[in-house]
């Protein structure tokens, strides 16, 4: 039989006034009594004062301990402003920290403190707060984690000492934390060494890249276990069964932007404690039936691969070397000739251009999600999803000369682009939008990136195209397979050299690169495939915000 939570009732001291506590097993409440109606003697009343109430669910309370009245100092040293008169009257006191909600999607941590006369009391809500607390399976008890202390402006290590950690030590979670030495230290000790049966999750303190680094070495561990092999991209994946937690100290910070709703690191730390969960979909990517890399958020040729090629040449500006490099990318206007094929998602709800959002419990990815990953027994693994109906209205294809190809498949939100590439893309609905910006001039190419910026559409433009897709192909032109290498070495030394000795003409290279989630592809033809759900993270979604904060930032056009 299922145990019944224990319900809690009674009148307890905040403050200067006497409150109603109710604790149901799903919220704890708190309302001030009015002054008349009071039965506690020797408070001191405020006649006149309308009651307040608070509601804090259960799940979002991160901990509760006693308090020392006599001594004057709570747990954390800050002092007690109680009245002298009340601290003798009602010397036992316990606080609850809870999470409360900030402007755009920020967490805060919050402290109540109830007071009683009576220490058997105290005792009493201690215990069966701390019982309700234990019954939430979804918390994490024990956490990996790794700090880069070299993504973003270099403060990993500084944020998670002080504002982090703190925070998992008051929740009661144990840490084992590893700060990198060198690039791929995490993806490479999770992939061999790591003892994950002791975890219940993993947590990186970084930007994009690291994210990417965590996710590498849990899939291909994983695929390694069950026996997948990652070469091939007809392969069904296995799902991760460890969450990834992001606590934002990076550049772009874009997943965690997406998924959260804002780059804050108290708000992503208190999303652990609390034990949420978001599937994420992941596209593979492979050249030649080899395996090159897994991306989460953006697979970007021409501009966003250009920009990420000429930025990696200038870390030490920080973040700022993105603005730089892709003013320089954007004046540099280069356009790139290639196929593009593709299997779009026809069996799903929604398309790119709709104005729904993916937010919090989204029915779209939902549904979506269900339809391929199997929610029945038999079907545990995930797959690049695609159905029979699908396969028969077959693949697209797409032959011109781009500025721009790219692959979203979520929003790839960020400070940037609070919307990001793709707004109405989903976190979790086994597709990617696939977004074709064709050779266009540079006022317009202007306008398109402008939009970006503001929620005009930026799709709505004669030289651009979106297509929701299960997988693509792209074939750049004079593209021969086994010397495509050699042919990009040559071709960009010969374009540049061309360019160098003609500096006022337009040509442009035979090649970009790949930006895949911030790191450089070696390859330029790659064919890409979805896995619907293959990892979860630490969060939520973005939650719907109250209106009045939407319309805070009106748009404006170009
Ligand atoms: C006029 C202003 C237009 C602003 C348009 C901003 C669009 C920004 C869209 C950002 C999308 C980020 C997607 C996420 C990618 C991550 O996996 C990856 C790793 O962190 N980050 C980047 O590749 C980092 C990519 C960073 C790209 C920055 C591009 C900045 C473009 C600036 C163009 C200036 C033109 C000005 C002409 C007067
Ligand atoms: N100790 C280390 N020394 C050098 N590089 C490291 C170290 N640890 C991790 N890295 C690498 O640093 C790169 C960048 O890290 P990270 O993603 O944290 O920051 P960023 O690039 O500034 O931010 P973003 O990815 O959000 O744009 C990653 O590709 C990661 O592999
Ligand atoms: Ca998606």
């Amino acid at each position: 039989m299922e145990k019944q939570p224990r319900l809690l009732a009674s009148q307890l001291f905040l403050k200067n006034s006497v409150f109603e506590v109710l604790l149901n097993g799903v919220l704890l409440t708190w309302k001030e009594i009015p002054a008349n109606k009071k039965v506690v003697s020797g408070s001191i009343h405020h006649p006149f004062k309308v009651g307040t109430s608070h509601s804090v669910s259960v799940s979002e309370i991160l901990a509760v301990r006693e308090l020392d009245v006599g001594g004057g100092t709570n747990d954390d040293g800050r002092w007690q402003k109680m009245p002298q008169k009340l601290t003798e009257a009602y010397p036992y006191a316990f606080t609850v920290s809870y999470v409360e909600r900030a402007r755009q999607h920020r967490w805060r941590c919050s402290d109540v403190t109830f007071h009683c006369s009576d220490g058997a009391l105290r005792q009493q809500w201690i215990q069966t707060i701390r019982e309700q607390l234990t019954a939430l399976t979804s918390r994490p008890k024990h956490l990996l984690v790794y700090i880069n202390p070299y993504g973003g402006k270099q403060q990993g290590e500084c944020i998670y000492e002080q504002k982090v950690a703190p925070l998992f030590a008051c929740a009661s979670i144990s840490t084992d934390v590893i700060v990198t030495e060198h690039a791929n230290h995490a993806r490479d000790h999770l992939k061999t060494e790591a003892e994950l049966k002791k975890y219940d999750g993993v947590v990186c303190v970084g930007g994009d890249g690291m994210f990417s680094e965590i996710v590498h070495g849990l899939v291909s561990r994983t695929q390694r276990d069950n026996g997948v092999d990652q070469n091939s991209p007809e392969e069904k994946l296995v799902p991760c069964s460890l969450r990834i937690g992001i606590i934002p100290a990076g550049s772009t910070d874009c997943i965690c932007y997406a998924t959260v709703g804002i780059n804050d690191p108290v708000t992503s730390a208190l999303h652990v404690i609390v034990g949420d969960s978001q599937p994420m979909d992941v596209c593979s990517v492979h050249h030649n039936n080899t395996f090159l890399r897994y991306s989460i958020s953006l697979l970007g040729y021409g501009f966003y691969g250009d920009v990420l090629a000429d930025s990696e040449r200038k870390r030490w500006m920080g973040p700022a070397r993105y603005d730089f490099s892709g003013f320089k990318t954007f004046l540099t206007h280069h356009h790139y000739e290639g196929a593009v094929s593709f299997l779009p998602a026809t069996d799903i709800l929604g398309t790119p251009r709709d104005k729904t959002r993916c937010r919090a419990g989204c029915f779209i990815c939902q549904h979506n999600g269900q339809l391929y990953s199997g929610d029945s027994p038999d079907e545990s693994k995930t797959a690049p999803d695609v159905s029979d109906r699908e396969y028969e209205v077959g693949w697209g294809v797409v032959r011109g000369k781009f500025l721009a190809i790219n692959a979203a498949s979520m929003s790839c939100a960020c400070p940037r682009s609070p919307m990001g590439l793709s707004p109405a893309a989903h976190l979790a609905d086994g597709t990617t939008d696939l977004i074709l910006v064709r050779k266009c001039s540079r006022f317009n190419f202007l306008r398109h990136l402008l939009r970006h910026t503001s929620k005009d559409d930026q799709f709505d433009m004669t030289f651009v195209e979106v297509h929701r897709v299960r997988r693509f192909r792209f074939t750049p032109r004079h593209c021969q397979n086994d010397s495509e290498l050699d042919l990009r070495e040559n071709g960009k030394q010969l374009f540049s050299q061309i360019c160098r000795d003609h500096p006022a003409c337009s040509c442009s290279p035979a090649y970009s690169s790949w930006n895949c989630d911030g790191e450089i592809l070696p390859h330029a033809a790659i064919e890409v495939g979805v896995h619907c759900q293959l990892i979860k993270l630490f969060a939520r979604g973005i939650e719907e915000q109250p209106l009045f904060e939407d319309l805070a930032n009106p748009p404006c056009a170009l």
